[in-house]
């Protein structure tokens, strides 16, 4: 079964609305690790939609398993990352007007910039994964920077139905190999939810799946240690 990594952006995303302390996402990291949450995702974004600088800091003393920090190739939130030095920082690609990720990272497009940021992550000590679609090219690039494990981008998977899903899931699934080969670790996420995680958590040798969204609103309605419970009990 892969690792459950809860991402708690919305948590903050809700605080954030009135500019104010609370909801606190440092007590829902407490509450997830609670109902088994292996991993605690977060998301530095440029704009500071949702997690704060502050966030972060504090995340990094309090949470007991693995904080994971999903960064842009900017070079404020960079030197912010290697100086918190989370376990794990996963590379992601930003776009100011987006609503949300809108795909994986050009690797080969951005070369210099993403070959910048694994290096100084690296020389931080951090494990760094990549944020990439399933798309054989960019997870050679990335590769060849060097990186230990790929995320793979499930937003298309997660957003058709029927034979264009089964279509999004056997790229996955090759994206999976191609990745095991390489003897990299292998990662997947976003609009993950209680619905459609049963095949990517199937996918051979899935070792950790991100989940936020839709984890967060079943928290508004039935709390949050049972909706991370829920999503457990699924991807097993
Ligand atoms: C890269 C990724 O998938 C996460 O950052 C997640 O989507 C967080 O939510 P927002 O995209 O709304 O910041
Ligand atoms: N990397 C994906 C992630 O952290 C959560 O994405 P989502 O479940 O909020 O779409």
């Amino acid at each position: 079964m892969p690792d459950l990594g809860v991402n708690i952006d919305h948590v903050a995303t809700i605080r954030q609305a009135r500019k104010t302390y609370e909801p606190d996402p440092v007590a829902a990291a407490v509450l997830a690790e609670l109902a088994g949450a292996d991993v605690i995702t977060v998301h530095l974004r440029e704009d500071r939609r949702h997690i704060q600088d502050r966030d972060v800091r504090v995340l990094r003393e309090t949470v007991t398993v693995k904080l994971n920090l999903e960064l842009s190739v900017a070079p404020e939130i960079v030197g912010i990352a290697t100086q918190v030095k989370p376990q794990q920082a996963t590379v992601v690609p930003e776009r100011r007007e987006e609503v949300t990720t809108e795909g994986g990272l050009d690797v080969v497009g951005n070369l210099d910039a993403v070959r910048r940021t694994v290096d100084a992550l690296h020389a931080a000590g951090v494990f760094v994964s990549l944020f990439l679609d399933p798309d054989p090219r960019q997870i050679e690039a990335g590769h060849k920077l060097g990186c230990a494990a790929i995320e793979l981008h499930t937003g298309q998977y997660a957003l058709t139905t029927g034979q264009a899903r089964e279509r999004e899931l056997s790229q996955l699934i090759a994206a999976g190999k191609q990745i095991r080969e390489l003897g990299m670790t292998l990662h997947a996420g976003h609009g993950l939810n209680y619905q459609n995680v049963g095949p990517v958590a199937r996918i051979q040798d899935m070792r950790e799946l991100n989940i936020g969204h839709s984890i967060v609103a079943r928290a508004v309605l039935v709390g949050f240690e049972r909706a991370v419970r829920e999503m457990k009990e699924l991807m097993r």
